[in-house]
């Protein structure tokens, strides 16, 4: 491609055809025929940003009714008014689809903490805050009081006023004052004064306030396009843009792309370390950073006993880690609930039906797994049962059904799932144990689950000793009381109470607490664990 022209001869994007109808107008000898290809020209430009914005998301309603406001307002009363130091225009917005583009960037980076340096009325800031999650935080520096109170009432509205922190001032005194207070942002979207820009990239750079596979986008670094053809015009805010931008451009931290979106939007990520000194810690294992290592991208995770409870819990984190999903369940409907649930939000997910008590089903579930999903490179045997009675009252038929399931069955699990494993040469088998492995808990009776967990600590050394070196790691979890249906039977529930006095945290685990260790157990970060009984409870092993 040379100047915007393929080879063809053919133009390929909206501006080179208006270069080529321009240019054919410019060349055209007949007044008419020029004119028809200016008008041509005229209509293919002014219908650019209205089809972007008719093919994109429209913003929320509050958004879109704080936009109204702001376009309506009367910016020029309220100067005259003293109410804002500078004359303020409706054009300082920067509208709905750039509010979406950087709450996109927000979404497609997980980012959590975000700095936005010129606030204005906060149409950004409001698209940002309903894209973060719910403990996320943007901080929207402003210099003119006024702003935060035009959008306070919309944030109220939108129900993300704890996501947002105004913080007026001059933009370098709040960046100042937000590092002073150890803040660290996963993105800044720099849109205050364009003379300042320059400034505030030297602060956010060198005092290291964008966290890595963080990226600063900055916008108007086309400046309407005066910064590449200034017209001869002397121009302050062009020349800052483009001192900026090619000061950006020659920074070896950083990497930059520049596109000709709206005004021009530039986004500016952190250079990965490359140098031939630079070791593993420095570069992060294979060049993958800490939670890029904590990625199951195209791993098949099985889960059995996932139709509720911790099985569903560890199903959606697996599923959201990157894995994709068997839900095995013997309540087949229970696993097409799960199942549904992670198509919905974009995992790959299949239910399975299957009793894990008997060897010839852990197996059909390990081939099903294997057919449907095409590998299996993590296994959680998760189902179990859990019978209240005291040791002399305990029936044979119970300790069977226990042990059956609890030990034999996980037994089985692993070994069909082993078998697979080892031929491919890797696997994550987790299995769940519980602290009932650990100690007796009280006051409740429960002697033959306490002693299939024990087992089950025992089934994961002697599994994962016998498979190092092949591969495979075998671990286990043990949480602690975990607030479940398991525990609302009518003999758990009046138990509560004292539970709560032996847990060190005062509370019982929810599902979530698990969550993020199944998710290491399962990852390639977790590799040179294996037969470890990793103890989640509050505690409550320790009094
Ligand atoms: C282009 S508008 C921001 C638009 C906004 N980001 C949006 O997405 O709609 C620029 C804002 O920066 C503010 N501003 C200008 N100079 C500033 C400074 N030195 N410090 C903080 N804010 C400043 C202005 O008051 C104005 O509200």
């Amino acid at each position: 491609m040379e100047n915007g022209i393929h080879k063809t001869g053919q133009p390929d994007t909206p501006v080179e055809v208006l270069v080529d109808i321009l240019g054919k107008a410019l060349q055209a000898n007949d007044p008419s025929e020029t004119r028809k290809l200016v008008e041509s020209a005229h209509k293919l430009a002014k219908g650019l940003d209205p089809y972007l914005d008719a093919i994109s998301t429209p913003p929320s309603e509050v958004c879109q009714e704080l936009i109204r406001a702001s376009l309506e307002h009367n910016w020029d009363e309220a100067y005259n008014q003293g109410k804002t130091q500078f004359l303020q225009k409706r054009e300082c917005c920067a509208g709905a689809l750039e509010g979406h583009f950087i709450a996109t960037l927000c979404k497609l980076t997980g980012a959590k903490t975000v700095l936005e340096v010129g606030m204005f009325t906060g149409t950004t800031t409001l698209a940002v805050a309903q894209a973060l999650p719910h403990d996320g935080k943007v901080y929207a520096l402003e210099i003119e009081d006024y702003m935060r109170n035009f959008a306070q009432p919309f944030f109220q509205r939108a129900g993300v006023s704890d996501r947002v922190e105004v913080v007026v001032g001059a933009a370098s005194e709040g960046i100042a004052k937000l590092a002073a207070q150890g803040k660290c942002f996963d993105l800044a979207f720099l849109d205050a004064d364009k003379t300042g820009y320059l400034g505030y990239y030297k602060q956010l750079m060198d005092l290291n306030l964008i966290l890595p596979g963080g990226a600063i986008i900055v916008d108007n670094t086309l400046m309407k396009g005066r910064t590449y053809y200034p017209g001869g015009v002397k121009d302050e805010l062009a020349d800052a843009i483009r001192e900026f931008n090619e000061f950006v451009r020659k920074d070896s931290r950083v990497d930059v792309v520049a596109l000709p979106f709206r005004d021009g939007v530039s986004i500016i990520t952190r250079r990965q370390e490359s140098s031939p000194e630079a070791d593993d810690i420095i570069t992060g294992t294979a060049h993958s950073r800490i939670l890029q290592r904590l990625k199951l991208n195209s791993k098949v995770a099985l889960i059995t006993g996932a139709g509720q409870g911790i099985g569903r819990a560890f199903a959606h984190a697996l599923g959201e880690a990157g894995a994709a999903v068997a839900v095995a369940d013997i309540n087949g409907d229970a696993a097409e609930r799960v199942a549904a649930e992670l198509a919905a939000k974009g995992v790959r997910a299949t239910a399975i039906t299957a009793d894990v008590t008997q060897a010839k089903e852990c197996q059909r579930m390990v081939d099903t797994v294997v057919e449907r999903l095409g590998a299996l490179d993590i296994a959680v045997n998760n189902a179990g049962v859990n019978f209240n009675n005291a040791a002399e009252d305990t029936p044979e038929s119970e300790w069977d059904m226990t042990f059956n399931l609890n030990t034999k069955g996980l037994f089985l699990c692993c070994q069909a799932e082993g078998r697979y494993m080892l031929a491919q040469g890797h696997g994550r088998i987790i299995n769940t144990a519980s602290m009932a492995s650990l100690l007796v808990p009280h006051p409740q009776k429960q002697i033959a689950y306490n002693a299939s967990k024990a087992a089950v600590v025992k089934i994961t050394q002697t599994l994962g000793a016998e498979w190092a070196g092949r591969g495979l790691t075998v671990n286990c979890m043990s949480p602690g009381i975990v607030n479940t249906a398991l525990i609302q039977s009518e003999a758990l529930r009046p138990l509560a109470k004292e539970w709560l006095q032996q847990i060190p945290m005062g509370r019982l685990a929810e599902v979530s607490d698990l969550q993020a260790a199944i998710v290491f157990m399962a990852s390639d970060a977790s590799s040179f664990m294996t037969g470890h009984n990793l103890v989640l409870d509050g505690g409550h092993t320790l009094w």
